[in-house]
């Protein structure tokens, strides 16, 4: 990952005089999704590079060691070896950015990725993901545990009922305390756009989250009945922009929750090189949250690179 965001001092100020203009954003949302995208030819190397960027993740209440090895081997192996070498691109040790899961299995992803060499960040949701509704001290210990156990990457939740109520100083120093327990951890905090209401919340509570130190902002949980929409992301994505411009800190983005097919991943690149330029295409500053894009993704290729589409045996770990 890139240099670490260190946060400003809370600045009420700047929270308060922020207006979306809705309309805009709604009309940039709608041309992003009608744009071109890359061309047939160049297709494959940008859906390699989005697997670069999936933190590939699995947050089911049936987690098991098994899956979660599962997830290891197919995040150093995102797709099939064949393929790649057609692509000439299988010596150039192409694997997902990290995989993510719950601070309990944090272990064992730890212990398979070791034993199969690998340096694949683990990353952990915590503060009671995916509501945070539990008490401060415990969404701490939280943190602190799975970076005990051996994750690299933090993705905490923030409290929404402090975003909900305006009570921004409070989501700032909750936050400041997560940065805290997260150590040498980066840490993605996750707004749950779902749940904020107002594209006024949404920019409001990423400047909050990138005042307090956090190393990425992420749009949501996956399990809110709203997630990563491209509004809130433009608006997640212009208030990054901002920061950048008053501070010189890069903070990075990541959509998070029903992202699921390869076309959905070309559309997020091209919004992200659009609105920040390529610099924030790169792992470290770009991610894509999913548990089941990578499948859709690896399918996609099997097709440019064969021309035929995959049946189910032919892509097993997808
Ligand atoms: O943080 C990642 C999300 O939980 C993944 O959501 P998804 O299962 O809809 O891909």
């Amino acid at each position: 990952m890139s240099s670490r965001n260190p946060g400003t001092a809370f600045d009420l100020e700047w929270v308060s005089r922020v207006r979306v203009n809705t309309q805009a954003v709604l009309k940039r949302a709608q041309s992003i999704q009608g744009q071109k995208l890359p061309k047939k030819q160049w297709q494959s190397a940008w859906l390699l590079k989005a697997v670069t960027c999936i933190d590939l993740t699995t947050l089911s209440g049936d987690d098991t060691p098994s899956n979660v090895h599962r997830l290891c081997m197919k995040a150093i192996q995102p797709v099939r070896h064949d393929l790649l070498r057609k692509m000439d691109m299988h010596d150039k040790g192409i694997s997902t950015a990290a995989v993510c899961v719950y601070p309990s299995r944090v272990a064992d992803a730890v212990r398979s990725l070791k034993a199969a060499n690998s340096s694949i960040p683990v990353a952990s949701v915590a503060t009671g993901f995916p509501a945070g509704q539990t008490p401060l001290e415990s969404r701490l210990q939280e943190v602190r545990s799975a970076v005990n156990d051996g994750a690299t990457e933090i993705d905490i939740v923030i409290n929404r009922m402090l975003a909900l109520t305006g009570q921004w100083e409070a989501m700032f120093n909750e936050i400041r305390l997560f940065r805290e327990a997260c150590g040498d951890a980066h840490m993605k905090t996750i707004l749950a756009v779902g749940e904020l209401e107002t594209l006024s919340n949404v920019y409001k509570a990423s400047m909050v989250a990138m005042m307090a130190g956090s190393d990425f902002i992420k749009t949501s949980t996956g399990k809110e009945a709203v997630n990563a929409t491209y509004p809130v992301a433009i608006v997640m994505l212009r208030a990054i922009r901002d920061y950048f411009l008053c501070t010189g800190h890069k903070v990075g983005f990541k959509p998070a929750g029903g992202i699921r097919t390869a076309q959905e991943s070309l559309v997020w690149l091209t919004l992200i090189k659009e609105e920040l330029g390529s610099e924030w295409l790169h792992p470290h500053l770009f991610r894509l949250g999913a548990s089941s894009l990578l499948a859709d993704i690896e399918r996609q290729i099997y097709h440019e690179v064969t021309g035929q589409y995959a049946a189910h045996h032919e892509l097993p770990m997808a």
